[in-house]
């Protein structure tokens, strides 16, 4: 009964071209969620760079021409929302019930800890951490200068979570069982990352659907407020916002599920981020070579010692252009954010080509960056190939002069969103990942077991859900380089 305006809605003059699909209510959302990509490039091919489509129930205006973004993402009349929408997706997924505060509170907090100051010190945490994750709990073990194989993405993806999570959430005086329970953890992680683009669709079978109701339990337990009192050094991003709920007299049990937010957030993309960036790598010696000798540069020819941990001045992070740049091209070629918002009033909106489209109240607003930036052969010629100096000037500093039709584009590779959505952790993730990638190429030496398996596809069911990951893994092996 609720949706019978919705499937009766008619075109209205002005509005973009309406398209919904072949079943009513559902609309085109079965083809949406096999393959989204492919879904919005052939609607983008009948209809143009605006267009509004039908998705179970919902009615979605995809914006797909870039120099268009800017009265989207600059809304400052708030004709456009953000926050009411996001609020749904969090309470389903996290059990989690956002309070108007949480906003201006996450941001505020990760301007503090997650960036400037409060960065320098979480990334001597993190390279701690990855010390103790990649070496073990007594440093480096005379055993593990032998080779040892890997999925290549199992590694990355278990590797940055387990370092991300302990630097985070703390640790207790036992390294080795905080080892094994940020490995315990990782792997219901992964079962819940499995079951999550479905979960959101809310295309689970019965089993699935009690499985993720188990999960969510054990994350919150995991991760309860009472359980993180126990531990030494948990990081000031995460205790200043429990401090701010506390505050807010937000129930003890609710700070728990706040707790399992940050944590998916924190730790669901770098993982598969620096898959990219390392796979990619190993296919391109030249983006292999050059990475190495600015590592070698700011590093110095590092090799341990018995019991030794790593030693790096997360200092040099600030001077490494090739490795930015490489990172910058892994996640355009490998992040796919979806950012909406909601309509809050019937506006026009004004495109670049001077065109104007009348949005509807009630109605969302989608922006993909992937399709309509990132894959653009205009502002990335030759898109699909990684090239690692994409990002770099002649003269080795960073470029960020992209043009479309002549003009300077201001958003020319999204992967952390933009405007009001924007990832507030992006600059301590970028250090993370970076300090990963020179341990990696520093301190191992890593080929791939079959140096002519191609770089696998993405899984198409992840398009649209940040960091995307490769359908299928591949075996890789690494070991420490012995000392000279
Ligand atoms: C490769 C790594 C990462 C990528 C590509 C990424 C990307 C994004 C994107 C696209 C959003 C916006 C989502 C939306 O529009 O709904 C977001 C939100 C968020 N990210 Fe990240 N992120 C990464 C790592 C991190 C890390 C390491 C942290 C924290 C330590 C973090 C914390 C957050 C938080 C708290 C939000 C929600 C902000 C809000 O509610 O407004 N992210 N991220």
């Amino acid at each position: 009964f609720l949706s019978l305006p919705g499937l009766f809605r008619q075109h209205r003059p002005q509005e973009p071209p309406l398209d919904k699909g072949p079943v009513p209510w559902l609309g085109h959302a079965m083809a949406f969620r096999i393959n989204m990509v492919e879904f919005l490039r052939r609607m983008q091919a009948k209809h143009g760079d605006v267009f509004t489509v039908l998705l179970g129930g919902q009615y979605f205006t995809f914006v797909m021409d870039p120099l268009s973004f800017g009265p989207i993402l600059k809304d400052t009349q708030r004709r456009l929302d953000f926050i009411e929408y996001a609020k749904e997706l969090v309470l389903k997924v996290f059990g989690y019930k956002p309070l108007a505060e949480d906003y201006h509170m996450i941001h505020s907090t990760s301007t503090k800890h997650l960036m400037g100051g409060g960065l320098e010190e979480l990334n001597e945490v993190m390279l701690d951490t990855l010390s103790l994750v990649m070496l073990g709990p007594k440093g480096r073990r005379p055993s593990a200068s032998g080779w040892r194989e890997d999925g290549l993405f199992h590694f990355c993806y278990n590797t940055l979570f387990k370092a991300g999570y302990l630097s985070l959430f703390g640790r207790t005086p036992d390294a080795a069982q905080d080892l094994l329970e940020a490995e315990e953890l990782f792997v219901e992680f992964r079962r819940f990352d499995v079951l999550f683009p479905r979960f959101v669709y809310s295309v689970l079978w019965p089993r699935e659907w009690r499985h993720v109701g188990r999960l969510q339990r054990l994350f919150h337990k995991v991760l309860s407020v009472r359980h993180n009192l126990q531990k030494e050094g948990v990081s000031r991003w995460i205790l200043d916002m429990l401090q701010q709920l506390q505050a807010l007299e937000v129930a003890p049990a609710m700070q728990d599920k706040f707790n399992f937010m940050m944590l998916w957030a924190s730790q669901g993309n770098t993982g598969p981020a620096s898959f990219w960036a390392l796979m990619f790598l190993l296919k391109h010696p030249d983006a292999m070579r050059a990475v190495k000798e600015e590592a070698t540069k700011v590093l110095g020819k590092a090799s341990l010692e018995a019991t030794q941990s790593f030693c790096c001045d997360p200092g040099v992070l600030k001077h490494t252009p090739v490795l930015d740049s490489v990172m910058e091209e892994s996640l355009r070629l490998g992040a796919s954010p979806t950012l909406l918002r909601a309509v809050q009033v019937d506006f026009n909106l004004k495109m670049a080509s001077g065109e104007e489209y009348l949005l509807r109240r009630g109605d969302k607003v989608a922006i993909f960056p992937y399709l309509s930036v990132q894959m653009d052969p205009e502002i990335h010629p030759e898109p699909t190939k990684f090239k690692y100096d994409r990002f770099l000037n002649p003269d080795g500093s960073r470029k960020v002069d992209f043009r479309k039709r002549g003009k300077k584009i201001p958003y020319y590779n999204m992967p952390w969103g933009a405007g009001v959505s924007m990832c507030p952790g992006r600059h301590f993730a970028l250090s993370e990942m970076k300090l990963f990638i020179l341990l990696m190429v520093t301190y191992f030496e890593v080929e791939m077991v079959d140096p002519d398996a191609p770089v696998p596809p993405v899984d198409p069911r992840r398009w649209g859900f940040g960091t995307t990951q490769p359908s299928h893994d591949v075996r890789f092996r690494y070991r420490l380089r012995s000392a000279e």
